[in-house]
């Protein structure tokens, strides 16, 4: 991808927000709402925003002067009709958009107050910050150890940490050690649907990433293992931001702090407390959305 970032300024930056950083660092509605915990309280800090943001697919725009500010460990969810842009934020976020030719940035999508698309940064390297779960799980054709240590081996640092002991974590992190502490050497596509979308979720914070991109995570799973990675999603935020795409709006509406709402154009229409968001949003076009009238 060409990044031709013309908008350099930051938003939200603090210098505490920018302290500490390493050197790999990167260079109808019925619904009810809210997460059940005490995070809605306090300011927390902005961990990705972006400024002025426009994304192309050749000479389409996807996303149109996007400007937003996502709060450290919070659930942002992201939602929208199809073909809003969704996605192509989410990706651009890690730079993922990078492997599509034909895409291209104008503006600034920042991570600490870093522009991801500034010459230094290193897209690997920002990768290793802010992970990625798909839509369907898709673990590697290997154990389901090889599966979580794949990434601290591929970044070698296996030699450097307790391998069984970060593998260990990891599935305990992601609500699954119980279910496959005995069973370490099995192939992780033995595993069920929601099982394995719990270990690509713990192959992702092995890495110990600080944000965590998911794409429509449960769209493939059945209603049980689904709630079950909604419960896991309330734990992550105490490590890790999560910042979720979902077609489900009861989903937003139970398990995010903040949503935006993108539509058709790529503009992004409101971003608030998904509280307010789903009980009082300010553009009659979301409250149209979110009631069901299009989309
Ligand atoms: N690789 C690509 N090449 C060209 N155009 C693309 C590409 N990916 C997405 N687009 C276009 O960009 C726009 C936004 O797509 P995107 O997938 O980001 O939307 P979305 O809101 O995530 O959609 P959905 O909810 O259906 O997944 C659409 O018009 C889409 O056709």
């Amino acid at each position: 991808m060409s990044s031709n970032t013309t908008n350099e300024r930051t938003t939200g930056e603090s210098t505490s927000e920018t302290e500490g950083l390493s050197d790999d660092t990167i260079i109808e509605t019925d619904i009810s709402v809210g997460p059940d915990s005490s995070r809605t309280t306090g300011r927390p800090n902005t961990i990705v925003s972006a400024d002025s943001l426009d994304v192309y697919y050749g000479d389409d725009r996807a996303l149109s002067d996007v400007t937003i500010e996502i709060p450290e460990h919070r659930v942002t969810a992201m939602i929208g009709p199809s073909g809003c842009g969704k996605s192509t934020f989410l990706r651009s976020i890690n730079r993922m958009n990078d492997r599509i030719p034909s895409a291209h940035v104008d503006g600034a999508l920042s991570f600490r107050g870093k522009n991801v698309y500034d010459e230094d940064v290193d897209p690997v390297a920002l990768r290793r910050k802010i992970g990625q779960v798909f839509q369907s799980p898709n673990p590697f054709p290997k154990s389901i150890y090889d599966n979580v240590a794949y990434g601290l081996r591929v970044q070698g640092k296996a030699d450097d940490v307790d391998l069984d002991d970060a593998v260990e974590r990891a599935l305990r992190g992601a609500a699954l050690w119980d279910e496959v502490k005995d069973q370490l050497d099995e192939s992780g596509l033995d595993l069920s649907g929601g099982q394995q979308q719990r270990l690509c979720i713990a192959r992702a914070i092995a890495t110990d990433p600080e944000v965590i991109l998911m794409d429509e995570p449960t769209s493939a799973l059945d209603p049980v293992a689904a709630s079950k990675i909604e419960d896991l999603i309330d734990e992550l935020v105490e490590k890790y931001t999560v910042i979720i795409v979902t077609h489900n709006m009861q989903q937003a509406a139970r398990i995010s702090d903040k949503t935006a709402v993108f539509l058709t154009g790529g503009e992004l229409v409101e971003f608030d407390d998904t509280a307010r968001i789903f009980e009082n949003p300010d553009d009659d076009r979301v409250e149209d959305y979110i009631t069901g009238k299009f989309g």
